[in-house]
């Protein structure tokens, strides 16, 4: 059986990047990814403009996805989706096994936990569901931005999610109304400060209480919200919904494996530095990462790349230069270079 220099758990930012990082490093890579796509939590927010990773302008994050994508396979690493990494175990000679969803078994020198905060699932909510049935204009993240345009859009909850998608909409949607149950939105301070101050409609200490269907009852009509301080109800139409109640995270992972992998702080794996672990081979990064002064962003994720994977080349090659600068000169990439040249210089 085939023995990989190393597997990425997760294909995410981290997982994609190290995917990339770690072909440039000459290792011989395998991404496993549980969901049917890549791209990691991006997903929940593909529509929101990304514009805080250095040197990339300002892109939705469904765009992010694919350059990642793009990137990742720039050294042909194995790609396998829809497939949960349910177990790992160390064989004799060092090498861990993984055993998978699919009843795989794969072999390799070394890991790369990318797992973010496991796999997620939208936590439900039978307020927005019609005896259990899923409603037509409820929604858990967007992909479609048109249908949002010159509607009333009603958001659920307060946080990151919540936030983002109120001020995403605003200047599309004919009114976004954001009820949250708590006294402060949580979220970046411009985001927030932004949501307060411009043109969404703010219900804080507000609950809903009760909802109107559709005559065909496929959808919501309209819901009441009762303002929690004087206890005053209102009945708001909307015309589409988005539910940010955050998600339920699955990461069996912890209690299926014979290496010792233990959960650290909620969901959480101990980098001790430089992503490594306490077991030998395996290596932290991204959301999944906690370290003092981790950064839970895109950038945080592709600085730990960098580091898991030279901590993960030096593992299986003691001789490697550890901290990984890689020539553009270097025989292997002369042909990819000079093929990027000639896109750039043919398109000026
Ligand atoms: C609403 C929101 C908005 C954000 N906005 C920004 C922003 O504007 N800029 C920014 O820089 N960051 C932003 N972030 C943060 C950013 O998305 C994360 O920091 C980044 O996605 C972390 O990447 P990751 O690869 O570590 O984890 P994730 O993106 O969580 O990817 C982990 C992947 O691992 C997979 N996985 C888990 N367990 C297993 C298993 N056992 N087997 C196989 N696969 C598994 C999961 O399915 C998932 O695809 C935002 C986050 C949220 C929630």
């Amino acid at each position: 059986m085939e023995v990989f220099d190393t597997t990425i758990i997760g294909g995410g930012p981290a997982g994609l990047y190290s995917a990339f990082y770690a072909g440039l490093r000459a290792m011989n890579v395998q991404l496993i990814e549980a969901q049917t796509y890549l791209g990691g939590k991006l997903n929940l927010y593909s529509e929101k403009i990304i514009w805080d990773i250095g040197g990339i302008p300002p892109m939705p994050a469904g765009q992010v996805i694919t350059h990642l994508i793009d990137q990742a396979k720039t050294f042909n690493p194995v790609i396998r989706t829809g497939e949960t990494i349910n177990g790992i175990k160390k064989t004799a000679d060092g090498n861990f096994q993984l055993e998978t969803s699919k009843g795989r078994t794969y072999l390799s020198k070394t890991l790369l936990l990318a797992m973010g905060n496991g796999i997620l699932d939208p936590i439900p909510d039978p307020f927005f569901t019609n005896e259990g049935e899923r409603l037509d204009n409820v929604h858990v993240s967007l992909t479609d931005f048109e249908r949002m345009k010159d509607k009333r859009v009603m958001i659920s909850g307060g946080g990151n999610s919540a936030v983002d998608w109120a001020n995403a909409l605003a200047p599309i949607a004919k009114e976004v109304i954001l009820v949250y149950r708590r006294e402060h939105l949580k979220g970046h301070e411009a985001e927030v400060e932004k949501v307060l101050s411009g043109p969404v409609t703010c219900k804080l200490q507000s609950d809903l209480i009760s909802k109107t269907l559709t005559p065909d009852e496929a959808g919501i009509a309209a819901i009441t919200v009762r303002d929690a301080k004087t206890g005053q109800e209102e009945s708001v139409s909307v015309d589409e919904v988005i539910v940010c109640h955050g998600f339920n995270r699955k990461n069996d992972l912890f209690e299926q494996n014979e290496i010792g992998l233990t959960v650290f702080e909620e969901y959480f794996v101990e980098a001790t530095s430089e992503a490594k672990t306490a077991i030998p081979g395996l290596f932290v990064l991204g959301d999944a990462a906690k370290y003092p002064g981790k950064v839970r962003l895109i950038a945080g994720a592709f600085q730990d790349a960098v580091n898991a994977v030279n901590a993960a080349k030096t593992y299986t090659d003691p001789l490697a230069n550890a901290k990984g600068t890689v020539s553009t000169y270097d025989d292997k990439l002369k042909q990819k270079v000079s093929s990027v040249w000639e896109n750039y210089t043919s398109e000026q």
